[in-house]
């Protein structure tokens, strides 16, 4: 079974209060969800192996370390996982980016496909999902059936709100995929909507209301 980490950095959460205020406008929640990804993005890499190497400081030479050179994709699920992709970039600028075009069809809240694209190295890559809100669950395990269907092996999600219904059921479809996210909130309502939430992600990112 997958773990569930749960970001509780008082930034990331004084953060993610702003992005659900219904009256935050679309620039500061642009802004928000990009600041809230990158701290997400610092935590998701703590755990990321080390090498040494040794540099020539002005003073004397000294037993330095850098990163391992894991290989990294992000892999934001359209539309709203746009809005996580340059915050994470900003910290990990050398990651490949695939894309994976979703959208859950309002009747039958079951995720319909509509683009693929990865890197061609997929199966070497330490993947990251990422997509704002975990809601039924579907769209992001429909995803992570996609990309494992194209190689890739190793792969974390990471959404800003999560339902504790989204969260059973990407665990029961990929039980090797942990997930990381700022909050789990209370459940979905009628509409399959997160509660409290922050309500669609797409829209309020771009402007779609
Ligand atoms: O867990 P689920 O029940 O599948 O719902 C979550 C999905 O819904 C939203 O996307 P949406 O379908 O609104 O598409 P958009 O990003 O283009 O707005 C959200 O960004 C997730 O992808
Ligand atoms: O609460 C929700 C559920 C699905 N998609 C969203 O953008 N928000
Ligand atoms: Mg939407």
């Amino acid at each position: 079974m997958g773990h569930v980490y749960v970001f509780d950095h008082p930034l990331i959460q004084h953060k993610l209060t702003y992005i659900r205020e219904k009256s935050t406008g679309t620039k500061e929640f642009r802004e928000l969800v990009e600041e809230v990804s990158a701290l997400m993005a610092y935590e998701i890499t703590r755990e990321m192996p080390l090498q040494e190497v040794t540099v020539e400081t002005p003073v004397q030479k000294a037993q330095c370390k850098v990163l391992a050179g894991k290989k990294l994709g992000l892999v934001p699920i359209l539309r709203a996982g746009l809005g996580m992709v340059d915050g994470i970039l900003r910290l990990i600028p050398a990651a490949k980016v695939g894309h994976i075009g979703l959208y859950r069809d309002p009747d039958t809240l079951e995720p319909v496909q509509y683009y693929a694209k990865m890197p061609s190295d997929i199966g070497e890559r330490e993947l990251i999902v990422i997509d704002p809100m975990l809601a039924t669950g579907g769209s992001a395990a429909e995803a992570i059936q996609m990309i494992k269907d194209m190689g890739a092996k190793n792969i974390k999600l990471m959404c800003l709100i999560a339902a504790p219904e989204g969260v059973q059921r990407v665990q029961q479809a990929h039980d090797d995929v942990d997930i990381y996210v700022a909050a789990v909130d209370e459940k979905l309502d009628e509409k399959s909507y997160i509660v409290p939430g922050l309500g669609d992600a797409g829209d309020r990112l771009f402007g779609t209301r």
